[in-house]
């Protein structure tokens, strides 16, 4: 059993803190919003993230898992200090390291004795430096500094950290190797391995690997705008090229641009980090600018075919960046959305859980339907814009006779296009051939 302190209860560190805790060790989980650490103390969890919950109380009840807004107190006592706070967008692109660094600052005048420091946040090569340097300059404890970047995604947060396909640990103390090694063998018992490596190495690895990921997705979204130009029909490639093992299906989807609060910021960030050192990465500016396209195409399609936008009322269906989670952070629904407030048109939106978030984005400038058919009710078009399970097979007879035009946008291909076109509706996909 370790003593764990964990700095920053967001996805990542909620999740990785109640991960740390259901495998036997002592979790305090740190925050500076009193909010958020109020409703944790009850057992609530303030974002939407599959089996969290359940799993949160279930490690409070066992006494292993605890709250406080208290840093000093938590971090003494920890072995292990995970920093798990935000990087947002800064400056030119680059990672904005105010936070990390805030905690490092923290954490170094709490520090009672050996300790390692986890550096779980995402963030440019060179910080671990800066963490040991900001931690040094409050302490006189040991400690190492270790890079341990997060590969889960939101809505699958803890299938990903409890099975994940690798840990990366970027050490080169051999203290803190094998205290990691520890803490991580309950969640590698499969063949899945714990890569070691230099902490540079580490940091680098997150981004490339959130790079690639994103890099694929404009990918697909060129070859969609591609096929729409030929008339070929994107899904059909998708699976011809996926089926290649080389190349494999994931992250193949074609859609309206990525979304989320990780692959826009990293994309810049990498881009930003190449730049700093002299090197221009062309094809991540080019993997932006498709995304920035994708997010106006829904959009622009609507444009061709009504020409005017004001006066009428279109159906979105979703609104968080991608289903399982009410994350709205980048999402593609909040650039159509306000496109379409901005042509003069009304928007009767639905989604299962983002409706909250979404509040702090549009307010009342739309209206939030209790149903996706009521979203629906007297609308020009309808646009599905997250492919949460409810909207992949919506009942076309109903929703038809609830719209005022049956006409569909579907950003994420979901809906069958013939059976669409077989019930009198107007489809136009992402790629497809256009009815
Ligand atoms: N959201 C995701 O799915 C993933 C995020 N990441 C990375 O992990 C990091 C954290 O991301 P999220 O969990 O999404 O962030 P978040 O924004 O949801 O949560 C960060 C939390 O840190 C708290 N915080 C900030 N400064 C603090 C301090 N000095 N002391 C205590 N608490 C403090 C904030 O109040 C906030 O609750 C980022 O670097 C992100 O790029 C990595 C993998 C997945
Ligand atoms: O660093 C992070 O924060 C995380 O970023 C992503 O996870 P996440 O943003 O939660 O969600 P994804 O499932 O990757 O989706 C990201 C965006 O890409 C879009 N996407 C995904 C897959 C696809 O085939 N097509 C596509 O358009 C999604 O709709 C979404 O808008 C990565 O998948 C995680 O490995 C990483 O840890």
């Amino acid at each position: 059993m370790m003593k764990i302190a964990v700095i920053g209860t967001g996805y990542v560190g909620l999740v990785a803190g109640t991960c740390f805790a259901e495998s036997g060790h002592e979790v305090t989980c740190i925050d500076v919003n009193p909010r958020k650490i109020q409703a944790l103390k009850r057992g609530e969890v303030p974002i939407y993230e599959p089996g969290l919950e359940e799993l949160v109380r279930r490690n409070m009840a066992a006494g292993r898992l605890h709250f406080t807004e208290e840093l000093a107190g938590s971090v003494g006592p920890a072995q292990v200090v995970f920093i798990a706070v935000g990087t947002p967008e800064g400056e030119s692109g680059r990672a904005d390291l105010q936070y990390v660094l805030a905690a490092a600052e923290q954490v170094g005048r709490a520090l009672k004795q050996y300790t390692v420091i986890v550096d779980k946040s995402t963030v440019p090569v060179g910080t671990a430096d800066k963490v040991h340097e900001v931690v040094a300059r409050h302490t006189r404890c040991e400690f190492d500094v270790v890079s341990n970047p997060e590969f889960l995604k939101e809505g699958a947060a803890l299938e990903d950290f409890l099975k994940p396909d690798r840990v990366v640990i970027g050490t080169r103390s051999e203290r803190a190797r094998k205290l990691m090694a520890e803490l991580y063998a309950p969640f590698v018992r499969t063949e899945n391995p714990i890569l070691f490596m230099d902490p540079c190495s580490a940091e680098l690895t997150k981004y490339a690997a959130n790079a690639m990921l994103a890099t694929r997705i404009s990918f697909m979204n060129d070859m969609a705008a591609l096929c729409e130009k030929v008339g070929a029909d994107v899904e059909q490639v998708r699976k011809g090229m996926g089926a290649d093992k080389r190349i494999g299906y994931s992250f193949l989807h074609p859609g309206i641009g990525y979304g989320g609060s990780c692959f826009p910021k990293d994309v810049k960030a990498l881009t930003a980090t190449a730049r700093d050192m002299g090197l221009e990465f062309d094809l991540l500016r080019a993997v932006e600018n498709t995304n920035a396209r994708q997010k106006r195409c829904l959009l622009t399609k609507a444009l061709k075919h009504f020409g005017d936008l004001s006066g009428r009322t279109f159906a979105v269906w979703g609104l968080a960046f991608k289903p399982k989670t009410d994350d709205m952070r980048e999402a593609p629904s909040v650039e159509l959305i306000e496109g379409l407030l901005g042509k003069g048109a009304r928007v009767q939106c639905h989604d299962p859980v983002a409706v909250e978030s979404a509040r702090r984005y549009f307010g009342d400038r739309v209206l939030y339907a209790p149903t996706n058919y009521a979203a629906a009710e007297g609308a020009d078009a309808l646009f599905l814009v997250t492919e949460w399970n409810e909207f992949r097979h919506p009942d076309l007879k109903r929703l038809k006779a609830t719209m005022k035009s049956p006409t569909i946008f579907d950003g994420r291909n979901v809906i069958d296009p013939q059976l669409a076109r077989e019930e009198g509706f107007t489809y136009f996909g992402i790629g497809r051939p256009s009815s």
